[in-house]
């Protein structure tokens, strides 16, 4: 469970992020949507420290993110990002493997998730020890969430996970990978612009706009009961406002 107490982020003087509460619950999958430069990566990034907040608190099963070391945060929360975030230089076996190192793993404990783990997202072994270029989008995706759920974190954030892919793949391996029992345990912060990829994903939903939530809540209520004009505008009038 993923507790956030207003939360402010500013760089020099423009301010980011201002004031977000938002509770996860264990489980849930939210997403965090809304205009490019509007916050969303700001406050992922917040929740796994990649940035420090000004202001406000993060609590994650209820301890302080900003009081855990490193390795003790990597094992909670794994990350996602666009194209899979791949080093260039791992194969996709290392790349699996990494956090399982950092905390020192047994090699046949690691080796059997890797096995599990390409199974579970439907990768052949055979791409076991290819590089990132030579894989494709869709697999550089796969890989990238195996990496990011080797360990079983509890929370897993991503961030334009899809983004990459064309529409079409785009679909198909979200539905897959949403599909999975393993993730649908897990609490999930997931950041897109893209209004089907929230109604379709979220549990529930959090726009934002200028740094701040405007509304919180189940795909459905947003939908039904915008809280503002701008709510309704951003989920009615979808793609061209989305991708300018
Ligand atoms: N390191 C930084 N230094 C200064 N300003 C920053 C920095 N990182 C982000 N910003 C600014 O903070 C605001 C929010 O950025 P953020 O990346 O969180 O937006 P976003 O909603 O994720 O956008 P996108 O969908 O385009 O990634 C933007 O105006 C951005 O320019």
């Amino acid at each position: 469970m993923i507790e956030v107490r207003k939360l402010t982020k500013r760089f020099d003087s423009h301010t980011a992020v201002q004031d977000v509460s938002l509770t996860v619950g264990r489980g849930e999958t939210l997403v965090l949507l809304g205009t490019s430069g509007c916050g969303k990566t700001t406050t992922l990034k917040m929740i796994n420290r990649l940035i420090e907040p000004t202001s406000g608190s993060i609590q994650v099963d209820g301890l302080d993110v900003q009081q855990q070391p490193s390795p003790a945060l990597r094992r909670r929360i794994g990350y996602v990002i666009q194209d899979g975030g791949l080093f260039p230089h791992y194969t996709v076996a290392d790349a699996i493997a990494t956090v399982p190192k950092l905390l020192g793993w047994e090699t046949a404990r690691t080796q059997e998730r890797i096995r599990e783990l390409m199974d579970k997202l439907q990768l052949p072994t055979s791409l076991l020890m290819r590089y990132p270029a030579e894989l494709s989008g869709g697999q550089r995706q796969r890989v990238g969430l195996a990496r990011a759920l080797a360990v079983h974190p509890p929370v897993v954030l991503m961030d334009e996970p899809f983004g990459a892919l064309d529409p079409f793949t785009r679909k198909h391996v979200r539905r897959e990978l949403f599909g999975l029992s393993e993730l649908r345990e897990t609490t999930v912060v997931l950041v897109t612009h893209d209004v089907n990829e929230a109604l379709e994903l979220a549990d529930r939903i959090a726009l934002m706009d200028k740094g701040r939530i405007v509304q919180i809540g189940p795909p459905d209520e947003l939908l039904t009961n915008p809280a503002t004009d701008f709510v309704r505008d951003f989920l009615d009038d979808k793609p061209h406002r989305l991708h300018d």
